[in-house]
């Protein structure tokens, strides 16, 4: 009867361990394939939150999972993408062992089946289920010849890390060779085969550590982010706080300016402190110039004006013009044109126009910033004045061909707008329009 028992059981070694091999072949190929897919799907997801332990030792401790990695990386740190496989990981032992166990089953007779049903309780086994385990190991060994020492797994979280570490499959398997029956070398290749599945299934925890590795460059990288996020956070702090010290500053400037030094504003401002000696009494118009008071104000041109002579290409210009008084019998003037496009100044000049007293004769004085310095005289009647070329006279360089005639007309038109209109007559062309210009007044 012990050698028919043999027998048979040798049979059933010899089938088992080439279905661990089968087994293992297949492991290496799909499982491990779809193992991947599963982890990287699952480490591109981002915002991983912490996730209890339980979720990977739900079917099994595995000793990789509670290992340290290199970046001081814990058990604590596994996370739902880890977690997920883990779990998988650990499904792939129950069915190492519960699927053979039920083809098995229907294959062969019931008393096979319930010898094997006792050396199976005493099998190494890499899944959950081992609840009772050591206390079934413990009456196996003392009821059976086979006395192979299984690997204990790890049952609990709060277990040892040198517990946790995991054994060499054969290590754990083959253990104590003395205690092995008449045939040790067939048992212990039944055990090497299932445990080398189950150490196969186990290694594919690399998987679980390389994620690991991958989510704690995300954490640091998210570190940095949020300690780059938070300097930002103290600049922009900083910036505010210069922002209303700064406006503080001007504030208190302003008070100064007005109680200590009435004139710095003026001095300061486009007008060049123009009317520096008027700050405290307005002007008075002198009455001698009261014929061109119409021409008082500030103006813009509107629209651009145009400018044409034979021997150029017709443009436009944008002017700006100043014309005041400072209580004596003149008028001040200042022309200021610009491009229209590129706002870059133009033509500048600026002057005095004088009424010889109790007449309408008019004296029109400008210096160009082209060198040309000009007199131009004439009349101003109701509110128009015209005048023409008295004297021209420029710089030894001025560029050619020089102006030798103007004539100007001036005019405020009924819908309140001044109206310019220029001649000249060069070495080159004779008296021919140069600019027509129209400006809308913008202070008074
Ligand atoms: C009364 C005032 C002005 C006088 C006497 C004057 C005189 C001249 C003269 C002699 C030329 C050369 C013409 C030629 O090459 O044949 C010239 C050209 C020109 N002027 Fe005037 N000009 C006056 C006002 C202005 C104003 C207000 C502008 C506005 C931007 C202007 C724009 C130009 C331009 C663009 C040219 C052609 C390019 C150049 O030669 O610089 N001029 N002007």
């Amino acid at each position: 009867m012990k050698e028919m028992e043999q027998v048979t059981l040798q049979a059933e070694i010899g089938s088992m361990s080439e279905q661990g091999e089968n087994f293992q072949v297949q492991l290496e190929g799909s499982l491990r394939r779809m193992l991947a897919d599963n982890l990287v799907t699952k480490v591109v997801q981002s915002k991983p939150e912490k996730q209890p332990l339980d979720d990977c030792t739900e079917t099994i401790i595995h000793p990789e999972c509670l290992k340290m990695d290199k970046s001081g990386i814990s058990a604590d740190d596994f996370t739902p993408p880890v977690s997920g496989a883990c779990k998988f990981i650990g499904s792939l032992h129950s069915y190492s062992f519960f699927s053979k166990h039920t083809r098995e089953r229907s294959s062969l007779p019931k008393e096979q089946l319930e010898r094997k049903r006792l050396r199976r309780t005493m099998e190494p086994s890499c899944s959950s289920n081992t609840g009772d385990q050591n206390t079934t190991l413990t009456e196996a060994t003392s009821t059976s010849s086979l006395t192979a020492i299984p690997q204990k797994p790890p049952q609990t979280i709060s277990a040892s890390p040198a517990d946790l570490t995991p054994k060499p499959a054969t290590e754990a398997v083959v253990g104590q060779k003395g205690e092995t029956d008449a045939n040790p070398m067939s048992i212990n290749e039944v055990i090497m085969s299932a445990s080398g599945a189950c150490k196969l299934i186990d290694s594919l925890h690399s998987y679980c550590f390389s994620s690991r590795q991958n989510k704690s460059q995300v954490c640091c990288l998210r570190e940095q982010v949020e300690k780059k996020n938070g300097e930002l956070k103290q600049l922009r702090q900083k910036i505010s706080r210069s922002d209303s010290q700064v406006r503080k500053l001007k504030e208190k400037l302003n008070e100064l300016k007005r109680i200590n030094f009435p004139f710095l504003n003026n001095l300061l401002s486009q007008d060049g402190g123009q009317y520096l000696l008027h700050l405290h009494k307005t002007p008075q118009l002198n009455p001698v110039i009261e014929p061109l008071s119409w021409m008082l104000g500030t103006w813009l041109s509107d629209p651009p004006g145009d400018g044409t002579f034979p021997t150029m290409k017709p443009f436009q210009y944008l002017e700006e013009v100043h014309i005041s008084h400072v209580g004596q019998p003149m008028l001040n003037f200042s022309f200021n044109a610009f491009h229209p496009d590129t706002r870059k100044p133009m033509h500048r000049e600026c002057g005095f126009i004088r009424i010889k007293p109790d007449t309408n004769k008019v004296a029109f004085i400008s210096a160009q910033n082209t060198g040309l310095v000009e007199v131009e005289e004439g009349e101003v009647n109701g509110q128009e004045l015209s005048i023409a070329s008295h004297s021209v006279a420029r710089i030894s360089f001025a560029k050619k061909p020089h102006v030798e005639q103007i004539t100007r007309k001036f005019r405020l038109n009924s819908d309140g707008k001044l109206e310019q209109t220029v001649c000249m007559g060069t070495t080159t062309q004779p008296m021919t329009q140069h600019l027509h210009i129209t400006y809308k007044k913008v202070t008074p």
